[in-house]
Formats: structure tokens, sequence, C-alpha cells
């Protein structure tokens, strides 16, 4: 559906700003709680957090992160979504959400309520209350942006920070033809996989495939180290060749290094166990620079998705 809306009556700038914050409020219904704890104050009261907190912000915006294809309800999804993925990749759980929208006044009312209906439902899958927002008007725009608090489900938060030379490199599920196959709006976001790994002594470093996994492995390469990363066993979504798998972006999976030393045939059957319908797959290790292997992929000759190039 595209967001604009031909007719005059139907397009938010007929209904202002105030009408369509009270819309709003109806349509997340029990996501929102009352003010001071939701939507209604200068800003939301949360309660104090037991341990350390995690924050993150990603935007969707029309046409860069959805289409006219993409339904209302998914693109809401989508948004909420995203940013529990990269809670996920600290192995953390969400505790509440802001939204700032910034449209333009032709957008269609159908349109967001839709919007924000997936949003909803989203919402109480997940259990994030929708604790405020903000709207914008800027012409020719519909984007909407989420701030997403959380929170660490055990006594670790996984960084990106913490592969060893050595260490395997692992990644969740299947690479490649996120937009195609509508994978960018309908995943599930690894939320308990990466509670489980953050606590597995064995997973030093993790983080979440956005921009495709060669461009996204650098951050958790080691100093002096680069990803030999084996083509064979790269998991391929259908239809995916190669360059898809690395280089598409939105696969929304966990890549994480285990430990050189650890036991892999034990931590890959514990996953198993936790997990029998996730894919794990051992995809390469981390080595010295200059000590690439012939068989491993040149990550030089692949790029993954940069804004603003
Ligand atoms: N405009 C900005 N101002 C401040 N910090 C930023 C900005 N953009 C990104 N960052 C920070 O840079 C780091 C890397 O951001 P990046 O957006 O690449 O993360 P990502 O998880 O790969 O992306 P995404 O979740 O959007 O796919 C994060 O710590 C992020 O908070
Ligand atoms: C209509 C349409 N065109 C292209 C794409 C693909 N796409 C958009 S953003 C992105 C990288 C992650 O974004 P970010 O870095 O903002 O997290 C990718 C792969 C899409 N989903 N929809
Ligand atoms: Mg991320």
């Amino acid at each position: 559906m595209n967001p604009f809306s031909k007719s005059r009556r139907e397009s938010v700038g007929a209904l202002g700003e105030e009408k369509l914050i009270a819309a709003i409020r109806r349509w997340l219904g029990r996501t929102s709680p009352r003010a001071p704890f939701g939507i209604g104050d200068d800003c939301a009261v949360l309660a104090p957090s037991r341990g350390p907190q995690l924050i993150t912000v990603d935007p969707v915006i029309y046409p860069r992160h959805f289409n006219d294809h993409v339904p209302p309800r998914a693109v809401g999804a989508k948004l909420l979504r995203r940013n529990l993925s990269d809670l996920a990749a600290m192995g953390g759980r969400p505790t509440a959400a802001v939204l700032a929208l910034t449209l333009d006044a032709r957008v269609s009312r159908r349109w967001l309520e839709a919007f924000y209906r997936g949003l909803a439902a989203c919402a109480r899958l997940y259990r994030v209350p929708i604790v405020g927002g903000d709207i914008a008007q800027a012409d020719g725009m519909v984007g909407a942006s989420l701030t997403l608090l959380g929170e660490a489900t055990g006594p670790r938060t996984l960084t990106r920070t913490g592969a060893r030379l050595g260490d395997a490199i692992y990644v969740t599920g299947v690479l490649g033809g996120s937009l195609r196959s509508g994978h960018h709006y309908s995943f599930t976001p690894r939320l308990k996989e990466g509670a489980w790994l953050a606590r597995r002594p064995e997973v030093r470093a993790m983080m979440d495939l956005s921009d495709g996994l060669a461009k996204d492995i650098h951050a958790l390469t080691p100093p002096r180290g680069v990803a030999a990363l084996e083509p064979a066993t790269l998991p391929r979504r259908s239809g995916a060749n190669l360059r898809a798998a690395l280089t598409e972006g939105e696969d929304y999976e966990l890549v994480f290094a285990v430990a050189a030393q650890a036991d892999a045939a034990h931590f890959e059957r514990a996953w198993r166990h936790a997990f029998p319908r996730t894919r794990l797959t051992r995809v390469g290790r981390f080595v010295r620079v200059g000590a690439l292997p012939a068989t491993a992929i040149d990550l030089a000759d692949y790029h993954g998705y940069e804004h603003l190039r």
C-alpha cells in the first residue's frame, strides 16, 4: 500500500496533531500505559531498573526500508523487530519504547492506523510498552524512528569486542534474499537465542547482521586479525548466491565468536537441544592478517549495505 492518500479528507493533515495523538493512543490500546507512565505527559516515567540498561534506536523510512509492496502493519512490526534484533545481539530483553514520527501531511490515515496496529500487535507479543513519542511534519517524508530501552537477561551483556585469533565464527539462520523473500519485515528477532548465548562462557563476542556479513564481520574481528570465511559453509536462503548472502543485508541473524579452546561439538549439541529449529552454522574462524587460507573468501571483493554512498 502507498502511504500517501489521494483524498485530503483521509490524510493525517485533515486530522491535525492533537487528534492524531488521540487516535494513536486508541490504536496502541493496552500497549500504551496511562500517563505519566505512558503517553500524555512531557516525559514518560519509568520504574528504576535492577541492573545495567541497554538502549538502541533505528528508523524505518520510505522508500529506504519499505516500499508500496510492504503492508503497513508489517512496516510497524518491522520497526520494532529491527530494534529488538539489536537488543538480542547483546543478550538483552526489551523494557520500553518511544517512537518519533516524521510525516508529510498527505500521509493516509488508513496507512498510519495499520502501521500502528501492526506495531501494537508486535509490542504485545514481545511485551514492550510504547510509552511515548513525537510527531513532526516534513514534506515528502514518511518515517518513524523507534528508541528501544532494555536490560540484560543475565549476568553478562555480550559486546562486539572480545573475539581472539583462532576463534570460530558462527551464524544463525540463513543469509541473503531478505528483500525478495519478505524476510526483511517478517523475521523473528533472535531474542531467546541471544539471551542463551550471553550465558555461554565460550561465546566471546556477538552482533546482529543488518548490513551484510561481509561488512558487519569487520566489527567482530580482533586486532591484527581477518575473518577466514569458507564459502561452501555459508548458509544461504534458497535462491541466494554467495554474493547475495554476503552483501544484501537485513538478515537480522546473529553472528558470534566461540573460543578456539572450547569444545565445539559440545557447544553445538547444547544449541541443538535448546533451539532444535534454529539453524546454526560454523562459517569460519579469525586468523592473523596475511594468514588467510587459499580457500577462504577475500572480503575486499564484497561490500555490504552502506547509507550515504
Ligand atoms: N548519528 C549517530 N550518532 C551517534 N551515534 C551513532 C550514530 N549513528 C550510529 N551511531 C552509533 O554507532 C555504532 C554503530 O552503529 P550502526 O548503525 O552501524 O549499528 P548497527 O547495529 O550495525 O546498525 P543498524 O542496527 O542500524 O543496522 C552504534 O553504537 C551506534 O549507536
Ligand atoms: C524498498 C527497499 N529497498 C531496499 C531495502 C534494503 N535495505 C534497506 S536498509 C538496508 C540495510 C539495513 O539498514 P540500516 O543500516 O538502516 O539498519 C537494506 C539492505 C529495503 N528493505 N527496502
Ligand atoms: Mg545491530
